[in-house]
């Protein structure tokens, strides 16, 4: 399908929130390789040597498991505080010029701690690019840790402990988990949610991944079991009308990910991700670029991918970045300023079809 020249300028220009974003799958190969020459290291055995063979691996990837294993064995390159500092200015850089105004940043802090870096040095060189990109771009953004399914639940419950005063401080402001959907059940995960439930400060947004490999019911039990007020993928509620109904009447945001889903063949086109059938039972929904190093493309490019499959018009746009604001950990200022700045950009682009 062909995009208008404004259409595209519209879509680029449009005020835009991601929530779902790991920060380590923001992990590009030439930094990769670049990091691992900085630190001296050696690559894991059967890990691509060159650039273009990691890059051909990037697009080849069975599901969701192939991509993990990779992506685990690219994060061992992350050492220094200055590492983790210039992995997200490198990813907040090029979300500014795609017009990105406010970011809710996932990172995994067992696949660091885990290899014996210090968890300081990983908070403190995310929260260094952070606050620049809120300086220097005027950006909003927002850091959650993630605890992984596949370690066991004491790891995860341990970890969070260790990362509490961080949420004290206001560096972290919400819990995720991430990582193998299919064989590790939310409910393995009550305790973890429970803890973050009673102990962290009040407002701490709990979500979690579910409905990407998984099937319907792996959302609902997200929602029941672990309290979560956000879902992270969701696609598969579609599968269930009886699920939308309960996301649409809960007010649950489902952060969906379409060049990620084509890549680990959770679809096999964008036009199969079930987007008509969210809007029309009021389930709300973001867009978002999960691990755009590996899935090639950052937020525009998902929104663009979406575009050509769907051919959406400018008020369906405008219906999509507004229930995004609406869906991000903000106060109702700075909400204010995204709805005003999504609606001059209406205007102006109104405006030019007339
Ligand atoms: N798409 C994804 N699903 C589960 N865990 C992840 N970790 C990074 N990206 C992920
Ligand atoms: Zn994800």
């Amino acid at each position: 399908m062909t995009m208008t020249e404004s259409m595209k300028n519209f879509l680029r220009d449009l005020p835009k929130c991601e929530h779902h974003v790991h920060l380590e799958g923001t992990l590009e190969p030439d930094l990769l390789f670049h990091l691992a020459k900085r630190n001296n290291l050696t690559l894991p055995s059967g890990f691509p040597s060159t650039i273009e063979d990691l890059q051909y691996k990037y697009e080849h990837f069975k599901d969701l498991q192939d991509f993990l294993d990779l992506y685990y064995a690219g994060m061992s390159v992350l050492l220094t505080e200055q590492d983790f500092e210039d992995l997200a200015w490198a990813y907040l850089v090029k979300s500014h010029d795609q017009g990105l105004k406010h970011v809710e940043a996932f990172f995994d802090p067992q696949g660091h701690v885990e290899r014996g870096v210090d968890m300081h040095c990983v908070i403190k060189g995310f929260n260094k690019a952070l606050s620049r990109a809120e300086n220097e771009f005027g950006m909003s953004t927002k850091l959650i840790m993630c605890i992984l399914r596949h370690l066991p639940t004491k790891n995860s419950l341990e970890t969070l402990k260790n990362f509490k005063p961080y949420y004290e401080k206001g560096w972290i402001d919400g819990l995720g988990m991430d990582s193998t959907e299919v064989g590790f059940p939310p409910e393995l995960f009550e305790e973890c949610y429970a803890y973050a439930k009673d102990n962290l400060p009040e407002g701490t947004l709990l979500t979690a991944h579910a409905g990407e490999e998984g099937d319907s019911s792996v959302v609902t039990r997200s929602v029941n079991r672990l309290n979560v007020s956000r879902i992270d993928h969701g696609i598969h509620s579609a599968d269930d009308p009886e699920v939308m109904k309960m996301l649409a009447d809960n007010d649950i945001m489902l952060t969906v990910c379409p060049l990620s889903n084509k890549r680990l063949n959770v679809v096999q086109e964008i036009s199969e991700e079930p987007i008509r059938k969210f809007l029309e039972y009021g389930v709300p929904f973001s867009i978002n670029c999960d691990d755009p190093a590996y899935f090639g493309g950052y937020i525009l490019d998902n929104y663009m991918a979406v575009q050509e499959a769907f051919n959406f018009d400018m008020d369906t746009w405008i219906t999509i970045a507004k229930n995004s604001v609406r869906g991000s950990i903000l106060d109702t200022e700075r909400k204010q300023v995204l709805y005003d700045s999504i609606t001059d950009c209406y205007k102006r682009y109104a405006d030019l079809e007339d």
